[in-house]
């Protein structure tokens, strides 16, 4: 039985050893590979990945040493780094859940990365389909089903099925995941015990999802001849803050994680792959995640610790879309994107990329490719440093539904300072971080992340107790049940967007409650009810994205050149 010591402690080497290694090919990556890769049809071309820069590699790898050369524990010396690079990874490609649901997709992301024979890629993986939502739900029945329920729990029997028709059709062996499925059902039967489940615990468990799928899929590799090695992210240097469930990535990461890969490189080459998503917290050792989604940022940190040209995020659709297709199911790829707009759009709500995900590539200034796993011949979509915005208008709209609003009126007169700055404190006390702003000198009105932490919500208690905090200084109204609408592009354009945009909504009835255009050069929030917020994006994804024009811009063209939405 799991003990609550078990529980709270860390991976003291409790899995399985770390390289999962083929019996049958003992000879390096590049002879096993190129015997394999004859015999697969190739996917696509490496061409259309776009152009690599050779030189442009080994410079972005000297200023990532230069880096690491100020970190504690670096053994490599920066030329030995340079030459290495020549001779060991050429790209990080990550593979999300969706990409690996299956037996039959693990086979087909086998075979596109066969299919660049001259590529070394490191793989980093997430977890099978939906297993991290599955391990969530069955750690919150655990909590009270009582420890001789916990064999009943049906996401348990859910993962544990998945896991093993998984093995058993890729004919790899059961024991590369036996020890994680029984060790997984103990931690639940030590949360059943314990009646809690702490978001310490919690890291830990849905690390199982990521730790089973990358070793699965390198035993896959393996058996096809093609040498790959396993890397639990937490045990190869990926090191973060203690805050569990939504950690941050620390520097320490960059030197390890290149010191670790190179070493194993020049020592034994094989393809990494790696579990996204997890980490090691730097005080206590345990496991971390880093918030939802977050194996994109794995691949990023990666990519910028080992320099590399370019980084791949491989996921279920052609790119970053010019909205969410659940929502306008005609939404397009983007081709082009700056890592500004879509650090933008993910933490505006976009759920193609991790909200953190875009710092490391743009530190690193490595190109990020958002690619389709089930369409790899689709262009997808290419985010870099700089584009060419003259033609630029909107590149995408984004929504974040279930925002709470905030309008702080001052009980003071006019010409009183230091209003704001209590308003902002009151909010730094607290560890509430504070979206859409907009300002006059005696009022505020104000956006909540709707998340204080990516997985926990922002609960009653906490809202009451910022009110609370508020009234001492100034009338306070919360406001519920928003949405934040972003529209991403060229702000240097906003007249023409919010012309556009606001035309549309005056069609529709609908008020505006906020805008904010603010610093940011790429995006303008409008707030919203949420119960209007989804038909309002779909209005404004036909009125700026179909190519036919609409009926709002005909009337434009007709129309006697006034300005509807302020007539
Ligand atoms: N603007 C957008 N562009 C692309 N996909 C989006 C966008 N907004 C939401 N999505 C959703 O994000 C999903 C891809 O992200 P995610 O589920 O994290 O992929 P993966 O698990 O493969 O990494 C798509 O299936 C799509 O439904
Ligand atoms: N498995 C984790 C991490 C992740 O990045 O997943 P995906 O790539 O499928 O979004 C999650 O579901 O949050």
């Amino acid at each position: 039985m799991t003990s609550a010591m078990n529980l709270c402690g860390h991976y003291n080497g409790t899995f399985a050893a770390a390289s999962v290694k083929a019996s049958h090919c003992q000879s390096h990556l590049l002879p096993c590979r190129i015997g394999f890769a004859a015999s697969v049809a190739a996917a696509v071309p490496i061409s259309s990945c776009g152009a690599r820069g050779g030189s442009r590699n080994r410079a972005a790898f000297t200023v990532s040493c230069c880096k690491a050369a100020t970190g504690r524990d670096v053994l490599v010396e920066e030329n030995d780094v340079v030459s290495e690079t020549e001779r060991s990874y050429t790209c990080v490609m990550k593979f999300g859940g969706s990409s690996v649901a299956s037996a039959e997709r693990m086979r087909e992301v086998a075979n596109l990365i066969i299919s660049f024979p001259e590529e070394r890629p490191v793989i980093v993986l997430s977890a099978m389909g939906k297993t991290t939502n599955l391990l969530l739900l069955a750690g919150e029945k655990a909590v009270s089903c009582g420890v001789s329920n916990v064999d009943n729990i049906e996401e348990l029997s859910t993962i544990k099925d998945l896991h093993l028709r998984t093995v058993d059709e890729l004919g790899v062996d059961r024991n590369v995941i036996a020890k994680h499925l029984e060790e997984l059902e103990q931690l639940l039967k030590g949360v059943a015990m314990m009646k809690e489940l702490t978001r310490r615990t919690q890291d830990y468990l849905v690390s199982f999802g990521e730790c089973m799928s990358t070793r699965i899929f390198a035993a896959y590799l393996n058996k096809l001849g093609v040498k790959a090695r396993q890397y639990d992210a937490f045990e190869m240097g990926i090191i973060t803050t203690d805050d569990f469930t939504n950690a941050d990535i620390l520097e320490a990461t960059y030197p390890a994680v290149a010191k670790r890969l190179h070493g194993d490189w020049v020592s034994d080459p094989a393809i990494p792959i790696v579990t996204g998503f997890l980490g090691k917290a730097r005080k206590s050792c345990a496991v971390t995640t880093l918030g939802r989604g977050g194996s994109d940022l794995t691949a990023t940190t990666i990519g910028r610790a080992l320099g590399l040209p370019e980084i791949q995020v491989w996921k279920d659709v052609d790119g970053v879309l010019t909205s969410d297709p659940n929502i306008c199911p005609q939404a397009e790829p983007v081709p082009c994107l700056t890592f500004d707009e879509a650090a933008e759009l993910a933490y505006f709500g976009a759920q193609v990329l991790h909200p953190q995900s875009m710092r490391p590539a743009r530190e690193g200034d490595i190109p990020v490719r958002v690619k389709n796993s089930y369409n790899p011949k689709a262009p997808g979509t290419l985010i870099t440093k700089a584009r060419d915005m003259s033609k630029a208008v909107l590149t995408s709209i984004v929504l974040k539904r279930n925002v709470t609003m905030l309008d702080i009126v001052s009980t003071r007169m006019l010409g009183q300072y230091g209003f704001l700055a209590k308003v902002f404190s009151t909010f730094e006390d607290l560890g509430i971080s504070v979206d859409v702003v907009a300002t006059s000198e005696v009022s505020i009105s104000l956006t909540l992340d709707p998340s204080k932490l990516w997985s926990r919500e922002l609960i009653q208690q906490e809202l009451d107790y910022v009110v609370e905090e508020l009234e001492k200084i100034a009338v306070v109204n919360l406001l519920q049940n928003r949405s934040i609408i972003s529209l991403i592009g060229n702000v240097q354009k906003s007249s023409l967007i919010l012309e556009k945009a606001f035309r549309v909504l005056r069609t529709l009835g609908v008020n505006v409650q906020m805008i904010s255009q603010g610093a940011s050069k790429v995006n303008i929030s409008l707030i919203v009810n949420d119960s209007e917020a989804e038909q309002c994006v779909r209005a404004l994804h036909k009125t700026f994205f179909d190519s036919e024009p609409s009926q709002l811009e005909n009337e434009c063209i007709q129309g006697n050149g006034s300005h509807p939405a302020i007539s």
